[in-house]
Parts: C-alpha cells; structure tokens; sequence
C-alpha cells in the first residue's frame, strides 16, 4: 500500500486506530473451540466487528508460530481475508525479524510476497545489511524496533552510545539507508514523553505505537507529541481491543472499545 493511500483512509475514516490481532485459544469465547479453525474465525468476527473504526491490523506472529503449521494456516486465512475483504486496512506482520543480508530477503519474500502484508516489524540490532533488503520491496513498509514499550527498553535502548541514546542512533542511522522513505518506527505509548527528541529527528516518518489499552500508555500525550501534518501515527491496541470480553458479547465489545478509541483519535484530526 502506498503511504497516500493510509493517510487517505485515516483522514476518511478519522481514525489511526490499528487494531492487533494477538490471538489467543486459552483467551478466546469457548464456542470457537469447537471449530475447524477457531483462530480464523475468531479474527474475522473480530474484524468484521471492528473494520469501520480502524485503518490497519496488526497480527503478532508468535501467537500464530505457537500453535506451529495449524497457526501458519489461521495466519494464512487472516492475511488473505483482509486483503480480499478490505484491501483499504493497512496490514502489519508483528514479526521482529532481521538477520544477514540473504536471509532478510527471504523474510521479505515471505511477509510481503507470499503472505502480501504491507509491512512488517524489524529489530535494527543487525544494521544496515539486514534491513535494506526489506527496504527494497516497492510500495512496502518496514517498521523499524526504535524505543519499545516495555520495562527492558531501558537495557540498551535508552543507554548513551557515543553521543546519544541508542534508539536516536537507531533512528538518524536508518535515515541514511537506501529507501529510507519505505521506513516506520515502533515508538511505545509508555515512552510518550520521548516523543518530542523523536520528532526532532524522524519529523515525518509514521510510528506504529504499541501500548495504550492494557500496558498503560497514554493516546492523549501520543497525540500531543507524535503527531505530524500527515499524522504519522498508527496506534496499536491488542488485548484492550479482542479480549474486551470473553462472553457470547465479544465482538460487540470489541466493537465498542473500537469505537472509543476511534472517537477519542477523531478529537485529534483537523
Ligand atoms: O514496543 C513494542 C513493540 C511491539 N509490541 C506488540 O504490540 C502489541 C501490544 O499488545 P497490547 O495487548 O495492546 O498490549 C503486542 O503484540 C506486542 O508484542 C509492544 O507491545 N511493544
């Protein structure tokens, strides 16, 4: 998907919401469990229920890679789903990949060939070598691990290296690499008050940000901070979203969090 057509739905759609599709069978309403593929048809009612208020949907592999070819296959149903059914949701394969140079490439063919999602999440810890190869893929996205949301980010993340933080090394290095502009970064809702150094030196990239809803983070000091002309925000809630209740309500529930969140993100956009 191109980057106009993303801003286009989220000015249409008045929403930047994304909606995460971290599914769980010990977490999912019981009457699934007695279908082929619980998995699949858990995300598409969740989808079905929550597509007018969000512009993108974020799978977490490791929820899929845990139940092994049984969870490639849900994964599989889900990516095709979308695309066939809504082209228009922005999709991100929540993978955390990278490795040397020939091995990224196969990772880039896998999410953004064989399955065609529009993105993907990567760990910059390899450099240069092991992120351009996803750079090269036209009108496809790669989403680069900045400052994490988590307690660890503190571990390295926000420790000086050489002159500055190492999530800014990560951010003004990857701006020198080749299709730079093919390039998000994960920014943490709980690391909102970073948010303006962020801007200072990716000023319009978009940021994916994880963690309102049931790590804590704040959509209000996101949008104060993040924000650009271009809105440049994708932000992620997960749990908060599909497990809003695991009665015969769900997708209901799910729908009306959505909603919630959608209305607050409207408040933010002109
Ligand atoms: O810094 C990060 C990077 C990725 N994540 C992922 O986002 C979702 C958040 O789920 P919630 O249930 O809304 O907390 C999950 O898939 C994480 O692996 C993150 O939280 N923080």
């Amino acid at each position: 998907m191109k980057l106009e057509d993303l801003v286009y739905q989220i000015r249409k759609k008045k929403s930047f919401l994304c909606v995460g599709l971290d599914t769980d069978l010990n977490k999912i309403p019981k009457q699934f469990l007695q279908l082929e593929d619980p998995i699949f048809e858990f995300n598409k009612a969740i989808i079905e229920a929550t597509q007018k208020f969000c512009v993108a949907y974020k799978p977490n592999i490791a929820f899929y890679e845990a139940y092994g070819l049984k969870g490639w296959l849900s994964l599989e149903k889900t990516i095709n789903y979308l695309n066939e059914n809504y082209p228009e949701q922005f999709t991100i394969a929540d993978a955390k990949r990278g490795d040397i140079g020939n091995t990224s490439t196969r990772y880039a063919k896998a999410f953004f060939e064989e399955l065609e999602f529009d993105s993907i999440t990567i760990a910059p810890y390899m450099g240069k070598d092991s992120v351009e190869p996803f750079l090269e893929f036209k009108d496809k996205h790669t989403i680069l691990l900045a400052l994490t949301s988590n307690a660890g980010s503190v571990d390295f993340q926000t420790k000086s290296f050489e002159h500055q933080e190492l999530y800014k090394e990560v951010l003004s290095v990857s701006k020198t690499y080749d299709n730079a502009e093919r390039l998000m970064y994960v920014v943490g809702a709980t690391k909102a008050e970073f948010l303006k150094q962020i801007r200072e030196i990716v000023p319009n990239s978009f940021l994916l940000v994880p963690g309102v809803g049931a790590q804590g983070g704040s959509l209000e000091e996101v949008c104060k901070y993040g924000m650009t002309d271009n809105v440049g925000l994708l932000v992620n809630s997960s749990r908060g979203i599909i497990y809003a209740s695991s009665g015969t309500d769900f997708a209901q529930a799910a729908a009306d969090k959505a909603k919630e969140l959608q209305e607050q993100m409207a408040t933010f956009l002109n």
